[in-house]
């Protein structure tokens, strides 16, 4: 497969508009799980997840998701999508090797990471989008309900997963989820580690629209972005900060707290063990495919 690597520090404005390629992607050689590319019409950046098999978020991919995130809001890209390169996972989560018998310094870093990722991605001023081309368990729908519009195609599931798992969804993946779904709905879903179809993720608004091939995902990502074409993105990036900095704030001031409650959670030994189980039960499941 032909990896596209990561565009940085490439001002939008500097690029030209050229009529046979419409992309740019230059590439950096940290950039090892990710593709980045900036359409030269649209001025769209389209953030691709390049993690096989199944793009599980380890502390790399999650270093390189947030680095891509700041290059589209300081090269003033005009919005951003995230996608998947793969045909079936848009992403697995975060990857539970990093957090089954961890490293203590590296597991620090990964939830770090994350929190930071997150933070740039719920934040960003400019529009973002997910063309959710596959399974988007847990860590998957946090990247999915951080973004400002989801498209998903048919027969996959997306949902908060960790109560299957013997963990806890944290306070800011709930919030996120919030956004989109009626609480009601949000607490029974989260409580059961609900996955969702599809059809029923579009029944409940956890997606916005469903197509059936990737390039009409990116299509309608594309539209949604383009519905901002007469907005002024300042007065557009201040409004959409009023609906966001709460959780913003939130996370912002507490990171460290979060990170020890994080630690003290899944380090309880019971936790480790569950995790250990689930782990093994994918992997039985992946040698019988
Ligand atoms: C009071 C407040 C307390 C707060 C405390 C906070 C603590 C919270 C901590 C964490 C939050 C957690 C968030 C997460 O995201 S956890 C991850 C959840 N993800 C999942 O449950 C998905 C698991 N994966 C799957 O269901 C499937 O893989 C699939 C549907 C995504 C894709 O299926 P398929 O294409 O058939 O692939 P395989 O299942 O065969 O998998 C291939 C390969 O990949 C491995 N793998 C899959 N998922 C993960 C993963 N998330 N992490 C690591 N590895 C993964 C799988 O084991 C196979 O490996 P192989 O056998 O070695 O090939």
């Amino acid at each position: 497969m032909n990896i596209i690597r990561t565009v940085r520090s490439v001002a939008f404005s500097s690029i030209p508009n050229r009529t046979l390629s419409t992309t740019r992607s230059l590439s950096t050689p940290s950039a090892q799980y990710t593709a980045f590319e900036v359409n030269d019409k649209t001025g769209i950046a389209t953030l691709t997840l390049n993690r096989p098999p199944v793009n599980s978020l380890n502390l790399e991919l999650l270093t390189e998701m947030r680095n891509c995130l700041k290059d589209a809001e300081t090269n003033k890209c005009k919005g951003l999508i995230i996608t998947s390169s793969s045909n079936s996972v848009f992403t697995a989560g975060l990857d539970l090797l990093e957090m089954y018998q961890p490293q203590d310094e590296r597991v620090k870093s990964f939830w770090t990471a994350l929190q930071s990722m997150w933070m740039e991605l719920y934040g960003s001023k400019i529009p973002t989008a997910a063309a959710i081309n596959g399974h988007a368990p847990a860590g998957g729908c946090l990247i999915a309900t951080a973004c400002e519009y989801r498209v998903m195609l048919p027969n996959f599931t997306i949902g908060l997963n960790e109560t299957l798992i013997g963990i806890v969804a944290p306070k800011w993946f709930v919030s996120a989820f919030l956004n989109v779904v009626p609480r009601r709905v949000a607490e029974q879903a989260i409580t059961q580690g609900k996955l969702f179809t599809t059809a029923e993720a579009h029944h409940v608004g956890l997606v916005d629209d469903v197509v059936n091939t990737k390039e009409e995902a990116i299509a309608k990502c594309e539209q949604f972005i383009a519905s901002f074409k007469n907005v002024n993105p300042y007065a557009r990036a201040l409004t959409k900060q009023q609906f966001r900095i709460k959780e913003l704030q939130e996370l912002e001031q507490q990171r460290e707290k979060d990170l020890q409650i994080f630690l003290g959670l899944i380090m309880q030994p019971s936790v480790q063990k569950a995790m250990g189980i689930y782990l093994e039960g994918l992997k039985k499941k992946s040698k019988k495919q």
